[in-house]
């Protein structure tokens, strides 16, 4: 039962087609790479390069890589992030809802029904369900929210809660989310974080200095770093090892789901798959805390894909660790990060 409440919490995530249909595929694909902060080139060479090769070349083998993960009750990211709400939801005396930076519920049909169904509404915390900053999620989720919200002027006041890579009940969180799976015998924990171009990283560096100039620049103290994806997984996974006692030596970091001709952030997470096995590693464990929810990246790229390539490459057993998902460490850390945004800003 939710209480009257002048303030709402919003879980945002990335979204998915409608359906598996090709059609479906094909406008959520082209929703998503037309925007300008995932695809950062001039809108004439964006839509002759996103309309005309990427989407139709890439709208059918997307498709049928969604139907084989796609649940009876819909998207897995979608399905978890209403499981998400609805976890949190029995925590906290106030409305939760969700919406999706692509697809559906759009940022627009939430708050509308925010307004309607609670008309004394002053307050709005907005969770961007994306641990680190880039362009392409964090910052597009959270601008694209604030945009709808002042074109529309919404009644409420609207705070956007910040990426929270290195907060310790996050941390904490992911560490006990991992824990059953690397108190197994393991050879070695892969860290697979969502790729994004290397040009990205250099463009959201704020001093145009320190990153990927700067030698080490992820370990080196800079500014950037309040804007730097590369710093900041690696900092998760740093933190994330050392409470699960995991030594250097058997962890590492790689980055998936590169897209297009252009240089991504390396290590790539296949190449690593590839050549794991002949570093003598035959037992490994998979994470990929870039989602905080399964989806076509975890279940498909790297519980199917991934563990062909390292299955073929030589390796024993691949055992890909699920995203926090609803976890309850996880569902009580998104309440702290709610109630600590609400204490600090709305007194
Ligand atoms: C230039 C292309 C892309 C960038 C940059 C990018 C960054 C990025 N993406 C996520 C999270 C997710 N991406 C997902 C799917 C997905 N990503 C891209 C492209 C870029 N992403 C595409 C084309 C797709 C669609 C699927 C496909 O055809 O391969 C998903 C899964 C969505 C789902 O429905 O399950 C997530 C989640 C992050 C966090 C990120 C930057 C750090
Ligand atoms: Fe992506
Ligand atoms: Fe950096």
């Amino acid at each position: 039962m939710v209480a009257t409440s002048d303030t709402a919490i919003v879980l945002m995530n990335l979204g998915s087609p409608d359906s598996t249909a090709v059609p479906d595929v094909k406008k959520y694909l082209l929703e998503f790479l037309m925007d300008k902060r995932v695809i950062d080139y001039p809108w004439l060479m964006r839509k002759l390069l996103v309309g005309g090769v990427i989407v139709p070349k890439r709208a059918e083998k997307s498709a049928e890589a969604y139907k084989s993960i796609w649940w009876e009750e819909g998207s897995p990211l979608i399905v978890l992030t209403k499981q998400l709400q609805k976890a949190l939801q029995h925590d906290m005396e106030m409305p939760v809802e969700i919406m999706m930076r692509y697809g559906n519920p759009s940022p627009e049909f939430t708050f509308d029904k925010l307004v309607k169904e609670h008309p004394g509404l002053k307050n709005v915390v907005l969770v961007p369900l994306y641990p680190h900053y880039a362009m392409s999620s964090f910052e597009t989720a959270a601008e694209y929210a604030k945009e709808i919200y002042r074109k529309k002027r919404y009644p409420f006041a609207l705070k956007v809660i910040e990426p929270f890579y290195r907060h310790p009940d996050y941390i904490h969180a992911l560490a006990e989310s991992m824990r059953p799976y690397v108190e197994q015998e393991f050879d070695h924990l892969l860290f697979s974080y969502h790729g994004v171009p290397v040009r990205h990283i250099r463009k959201g560096d704020v001093t145009g200095s320190h990153c990927l100039k700067v030698n080490d620049c992820c370990h080196v103290d800079s500014k950037a770093h309040k804007q730097c994806y590369r710093h900041q997984v690696t900092v998760t996974a740093e933190l994330v090892a050392k409470e699960l006692g995991i030594p250097r030596e058997k962890w590492s970091l790689c980055f998936q789901s590169r897209l297009g001709r252009e240089e991504w952030i390396r290590p790539y997470t296949d190449e690593r798959l590839r050549a794991l096995p002949g570093e003598g590693v035959k037992k490994l464990l998979v994470v990929c805390p870039a989602f905080v929810s399964d989806c076509l990246e975890t279940l498909e790229e790297i519980a199917v894909e991934g563990k062909h390539t390292f299955i073929e490459s030589g390796g024993d057993s691949f055992t890909m660790i699920p995203c926090v998902n609803t976890h309850p460490e996880w569902v009580k850390t998104l309440g702290i990060l709610c109630r600590e945004k609400m204490d600090a800003v709305m007194v």
